[in-house]
C-alpha cells in the first residue's frame, strides 16, 4: 500500500494520476485476515507519527524559476506499506521508509501493533531514500525475532524473507505448482533443472523419489532459503545453487536434464538461452511466464519445442497482466 494523506488521516492505497492518495483497503482483492491489518496499521502510523512521504507536487512557476525550494521538497518518511499473510494466517509487514528518522519511533510503538495483530511475525523498516518509483531499497532493519514468512503450500513450507520474490498470489500459485507438479509428473523426468527457483516453488512441489531436481537461483538469499525448506522435508534429492541462470548455457550442452523449468523475471529468459535449451538434448521445457510478450520472444528462438499444453492463470486480477504456464516439448 502507498502511504499518503496526513499522520493523523493515513491513506493506505495508491496514487493516482496527479498524485493524490486513494483509499484501497476495501479492495475485493485482499483476504479479510489480510484486510484486517489495515486499520491497526493505520492507527500504528498516527501513534508512531509516522509522516506520510509526499511526493514533490507539480512545479509552481516560483519554484521552476527557482525562487522557492519548499514548493518541491519531498517531505514525509513512510512511502509504502508492504503486507504479507501467509496461508497460515501469519503476517509480515514491512514499513517502506525515506530514511532511519522514525526508526526509534517505530521500535518505540512496535509492542501496540503486535498486540493489535498478535499474527504478526516479521516486522522490518525498509529504507529507500532514492525520489524513484521504486517499491524498496537495499537496507532492510529487521524488528522481529523471526526474519521469514512461512508460506506453506500444499503442506510445503516454503520460507520468505523480507526482498525475496514470492508469486503475488499465493491461492493463484499454488495452483501455478499443483499445475507444473502434474505435467511434470506426465513427463516423469530422473533429472529436473528449475531456472530462476526464487525460494523453491517449483522444485519442491516437483521432487519425487528418483528424480533429481536442481534449482538455480540469483539470490543467495533465496537459496539459502530453497535448501532449508529442502532440508526440513529431507528432500536429498533436490538442491539449490545460487548462480546465473544464464550461465547454465555450457552445462546444457554436457550435462542436460531431461527437463527444464523456467519461471524468469518480466524480461524472459533472452536469446542465449532459450537457443542453447533449443539447441541442447532436453526433452520438454516448462515455461511459466508473467510477460507473453518476452514469452513469444523468447519462443522464436526454440523453433524446435513446441507448445503442447498452456494454461493461463488469473495471477493479477483486475489488471491486464496474467502468469502463463506452457509445456514444450521436442519435436523429433
Ligand atoms: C518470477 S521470479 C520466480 C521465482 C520462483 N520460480 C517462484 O515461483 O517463486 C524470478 C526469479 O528469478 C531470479 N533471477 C533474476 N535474474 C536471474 C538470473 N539471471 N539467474 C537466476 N535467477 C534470476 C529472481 O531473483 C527471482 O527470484
Amino acid at each position: 500500500m502507498v502511504v499518503s494523506g496526513t499522520v493523523d488521516e493515513p491513506v493506505l492505497g495508491i496514487l493516482d494520476r496527479v498524485g493524490h492518495g486513494v483509499d484501497l483497503t476495501d479492495c475485493g482483492l485482499y483476504p479479510p485476515a489480510l484486510q484486517a491489518a489495515f486499520a491497526p496499521l493505520a492507527e500504528f502510523i498516527r501513534r508512531a507519527r509516522l509522516e506520510p512521504y509526499r511526493v514533490p507536487g507539480p512545479t509552481t512557476a516560483r519554484a521552476r524559476a527557482g525562487k522557492s525550494r519548499k514548493a518541491t521538497a519531498e517531505r514525509g518518511e513512510l512511502k509504502y506499506v508492504l503486507v504479507t499473510i501467509s496461508p497460515d494466517g501469519e503476517l509480515m509487514v514491512r514499513f517502506v521508509m525515506r530514511s532511519t528518522e522514525a526508526l526509534a519511533r517505530v521500535r518505540k510503538h512496535l509492542p501496540s501493533l503486535r498486540s493489535a495483530l498478535p499474527n504478526l511475525v516479521v516486522a522490518t523498516v525498509n529504507v529507500q531514500p532514492a525520489h524513484a518509483a521504486v517499491l524498496e531499497g537495499d537496507r532492510e532493519i529487521v524488528l522481529t525475532d523471526s526474519e521469514a514468512l512461512t508460506m506453506r503450500l500444499d503442506g510445503i513450507p516454503l520460507r520468505l524473507r523480507p526482498q525475496s520474490f514470492f508469486q503475488t498470489n499465493t491461492e493463484v500459485a499454488a495452483g501455478l505448482y499443483r499445475q507444473a507438479r502434474e505435467w511434470v509428473d506426465d513427463v516423469g523426468p530422473a533429472a529436473l533443472w528449475d531456472l530462476y527457483c526464487g525460494v523453491g516453488g517449483f522444485a519442491l512441489h516437483c521432487a519425487a523419489p528418483g528424480r533429481s531436481v536442481t534449482g538455480i537461483e540469483l539470490s543467495r538469499e533465496a537459496v539459502a532459503a530453497a535448501s532449508a525448506t529442502a532440508d526440513g522435508l529431507g528432500l536429498h534429492d533436490v538442491r539449490f545453487e545460487a548462480g546465473d541462470a544464464r550461465d547454465v548455457v555450457g552445462r546444457l550442452a554436457t550435462e542436460a536434464p531431461e527437463m527444464v523449468i523456467v519461471n524468469p523475471p518480466r524480461r524472459g529468459i533472452g536469446a542465449g538461452l532459450a537457443r542453447a535449451l533449443d539447441e541442447s538434448a532436453v526433452g520438454h521445457v516448462l515455461y511459466s511466464s508473467c510477460n507473453a510478450t518476452t514469452l513469444a520472444a523468447d519462443l522464436s528462438h526454440m523453433p524446435r519445442l513446441r507448445p503442447v499444453r498452456g494454461v493461463l492463470l488469473d495471477m493479477f486480477p483486475q489488471t491486464q497482466h496474467y502468469e502463463v504456464l506452457l509445456l514444450l516439448r521436442r519435436d523429433v
